[in-house]
């Protein structure tokens, strides 16, 4: 069996790190130059010098809005000795070691961009360039794992009137650093993790920033920089300068950075691979990472706003049980049944359609299904605790959050006390 990893972030190495360790033949495809994915920082913006487009919305500054007790892998914890929230050179250092510690680099085809997969039979033919030499690529695989990532296909909603403004417009994937809005009025538009960050970064060196999000819909609490003001929805761009907010206010602006978030995006799947990609949802998976029809496809790290790596850890797990025959798949109807099932869930609990693959809080429980389903070594309760608990801070207190550091005590508790930096 050959089995094809496209991707070389933290999903695509714990994929290659698991499926290698059942002795199965497995090549990583990476258009990277480098393992770590997001966590590579590039200056570059919009495409790369080879003319491809920038996969990473890496920027100078990122510190990790969750602890290093719950962003290392379960069987491979991150070493780190001092505070638990870190930066991104440290989880980068982190994702090299893990490679080396597993083996992984010899596995991996640096350099080449997937440009498509497409069922061949019972197997999977891709093709991929070599960005630098533009040599074409093309092999069989039986299994194919796609493990890219979904944080590279920015939405940006165009704002009522936006053709009038003449400032700077851009998304949160082309931030690099707070330096060019030095002196400047920002707006920045979506108050999710990436917006809370990146108006405080910007705070720190422009003259006003505004954080413009639903106020209905959330609540970010906490100690805000005297120059960083927050406002609702934006209802209109007045003029070159001006935007006016839905509560009636106006305020002039030099750039607008939109921080909405982005869509699943796999441009290299050929229409044969009978996957529906929406903005917000994947089809038709089963457990959110195995295609229904083609059980030899599956996706790593489909699921958001989660412990990450831990996720993608059980996910490679669960799925070699299937690729090992320890474990064997349901019917396809109970595999839709399943799927369905668990659309009707979150309906029910008030996810909306755009939430589809949302797990956040209900993370616990998936991960309990995946490790009884295939009968591997659950991910530990603490862990999900410890997501809750940084994330409620998260929320509570922006400024300070990451002041705190976790002690795991046993599988189930943990403490956490303030941390001099
Ligand atoms: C700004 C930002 C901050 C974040 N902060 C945190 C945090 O603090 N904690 C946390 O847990 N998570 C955080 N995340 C989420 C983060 O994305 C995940 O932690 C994780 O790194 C995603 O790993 P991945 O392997 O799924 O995807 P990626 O890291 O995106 O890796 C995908 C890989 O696939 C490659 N690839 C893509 N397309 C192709 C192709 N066609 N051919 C070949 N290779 C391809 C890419 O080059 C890349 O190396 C953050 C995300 C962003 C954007």
């Amino acid at each position: 069996m050959r089995v094809a990893i496209i991707g070389a972030g933290a999903a695509g190495l714990a994929s290659a790190r698991h499926v290698s360790a059942q002795g199965i033949e497995c090549e990583v495809i990476e258009m990277g130059s480098e393992v770590g994915g997001t966590w590579v920082y590039t200056d570059e913006v919009g495409t790369d010098r080879f003319g491809y487009p920038v996969h990473t919305a890496m920027y100078k500054g990122l510190r990790a809005n969750l602890p290093k007790e719950i962003m290392g892998f379960p069987d491979f914890p991150i070493p780190e000795p001092n505070g638990s929230y870190l930066d991104q050179a440290t989880i980068l250092r982190f994702l090299n070691l893990y490679a080396e510690h597993f083996n992984l680099k010899p596995l991996i085809k640096f350099n080449h961009i997937v440009t498509e997969v497409r069922p061949n039979a019972d197997k999977w033919s891709i093709k991929a360039k070599n960005k630098i030499t533009k040599t074409e690529f093309a092999s069989i695989y039986d299994v194919v794992m796609i493990c890219t990532g979904h944080y590279n296909t920015p939405i940006s909603p165009s704002l009522s009137g936006q053709e009038k403004f003449k400032g700077h417009v851009m998304h949160s994937h082309q931030y690099r650093s707070n330096k060019p809005f030095q002196n400047q009025r920002v707006l920045v538009i979506g108050a999710g993790p990436s917006g809370l960050d990146v108006a405080f970064q910007v705070a720190e060196i422009a003259q006003q920033v505004v954080l413009s999000y639903d106020m209905t819909k959330k609540e970010v609490k906490g100690e805000y920089p005297s120059n960083l003001v927050k406002k609702p929805q934006v209802l209109r761009v007045k003029d070159k300068e001006h935007v006016e907010f839905v509560d009636g206010s106006c305020c002039s602006f030099d750039t607008i950075i939109y921080c909405t978030g982005y869509r699943y995006n796999f441009p290299f799947l050929h229409h044969d691979c009978g996957v529906s990609v929406g903005d917000f949802h994947v089809r038709p998976l089963y457990k959110h990472l195995i295609h229904i029809e083609k059980p030899t496809m599956c996706f790593i790290g489909i699921p958001y706003y989660v412990g990450a790596f831990q996720m993608f850890d059980i996910q490679a797990r669960f799925y070699c049980q299937y690729l090992n025959g320890s474990m064997s798949l349901p019917t396809k109807e109970m595999m839709y049944k399943d799927t369905e099932e668990d659309v009707v869930k979150r309906k029910n609990k008030g996810y909306s359609e755009k939430q589809m693959h949302l797990l956040g809080h209900d993370q616990q429980t998936y991960f309990e299904e995946l490790a009884s389903t295939a009968k591997i070594t659950p991910i530990l309760p603490v862990i999900c605790k410890i997501w809750s608990d940084s994330d409620n801070s998260f929320y509570k207190d922006l400024k300070n959050f990451r002041k705190y550091k976790y002690r795991i005590l046993n599988n189930n508790t943990f403490v956490s006390e303030r941390y001099i930096e």
